[in-house]
């Protein structure tokens, strides 16, 4: 489905192959929203260099791995990147339920065993439901490769994924790439997509990532989100992200135009 529609990707010419838990609805603490005239201090970056929770006992799962809710393309496509992994020139990066997909020359994960704040991508248990994916980065640590099956969850019109899921999924394999290359943290300034070609539920999809350029704490990389077999593009972007130290004060909020 939407094969017709999508642009014809060019191959990456790389030597890795062309691919183009639980119980559901945990209650979440929601605080009431404040009222927006009532200005409010703005919040600490995030840390990610956090150190691991010595005292927890739980160990944390590494949730990048094949589940039940795995389609058989899936398994298969993973298989196939595990295999490129084999001589170092990619690595699989594990990704947990709290934290930032882990990297741990950049960042270290935080381990949270009960409810509260989630991954984005991980904040739904049923497998197979949302996001199920892997991303991979290349050895020169300048290219992450995603493989992400779409779940049901991810809805937008009938029978195809939100486009802002597909955001989501661009935002990572960008970060990801960009954290990566910063070896510290990085946030999005800004991140354009075009969406070419829609993407059914169910699809096992590829998104590629790679750093354009890196010029002061600026690096701007972009992406393609194709089918596994590099039919389909269907989406591409570009993103720029802001290399940020952790223990930095939060920049100045930027000033909001009058109406
Ligand atoms: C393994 C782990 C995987 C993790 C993947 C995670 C991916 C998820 C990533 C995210 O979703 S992050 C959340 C969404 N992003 C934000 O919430 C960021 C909100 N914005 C900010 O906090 C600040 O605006 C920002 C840190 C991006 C920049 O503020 P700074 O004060 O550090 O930057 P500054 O204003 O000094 O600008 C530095 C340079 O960047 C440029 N710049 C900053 N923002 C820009 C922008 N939006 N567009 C274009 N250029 C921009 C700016 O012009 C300047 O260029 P020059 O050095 O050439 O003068």
């Amino acid at each position: 489905m939407g094969g017709g529609r999508g642009r014809r990707s060019n191959p990456a010419g790389d030597s890795i192959p062309q691919l183009c838990h639980r119980t559901p609805g945990v209650p979440i603490d929601v605080p009431v929203p404040t009222p927006p005239h009532v200005p409010q201090p703005r919040p600490p970056r995030p840390h990610c260099c956090v150190s691991l929770q010595a005292s927890c006992s739980v160990s944390p799962q590494d949730l990048a791995v094949p589940n039940a809710g795995w389609s058989a393309a899936m398994c298969e496509q993973y298989q196939r990147l595990l295999r490129c992994t084999t001589n170092g020139s990619w690595r699989r990066i594990p990704s947990y339920r709290r934290g930032l997909d882990h990297l741990p020359e950049v960042l270290q994960m935080t381990v949270d065993p009960g409810p509260g704040p989630r991954l984005f991508l991980r904040n739904v248990d049923a497998e197979g439901a949302g996001f199920e994916y892997a991303i991979f980065l290349h050895a020169s640590g300048r290219r992450t490769r995603c493989l992400c099956q779409v779940g049901p969850y991810l809805e937008g019109h009938q029978g195809f994924a939100h486009g802002g899921a597909i955001a989501t999924l661009v935002d990572t394999t960008v970060g990801t790439c960009a954290l990566a290359a910063a070896k510290m943290s990085a946030m999005t300034a800004k991140l354009s997509i075009s969406y070419l070609a829609p993407v059914p539920l169910g699809a096992v999809v590829v998104a590629d990532s790679r750093v354009e350029q890196h010029e002061g704490r600026k690096i701007f990389l972009s992406c393609q989100v194709c089918d596994t077999q590099r039919d389909t593009l269907y989406a591409e972007a570009t993103a720029l992200f802001i290399q940020v130290e952790d223990n930095n004060s939060p920049p100045s909020p930027a000033a909001c135009p009058q109406r």
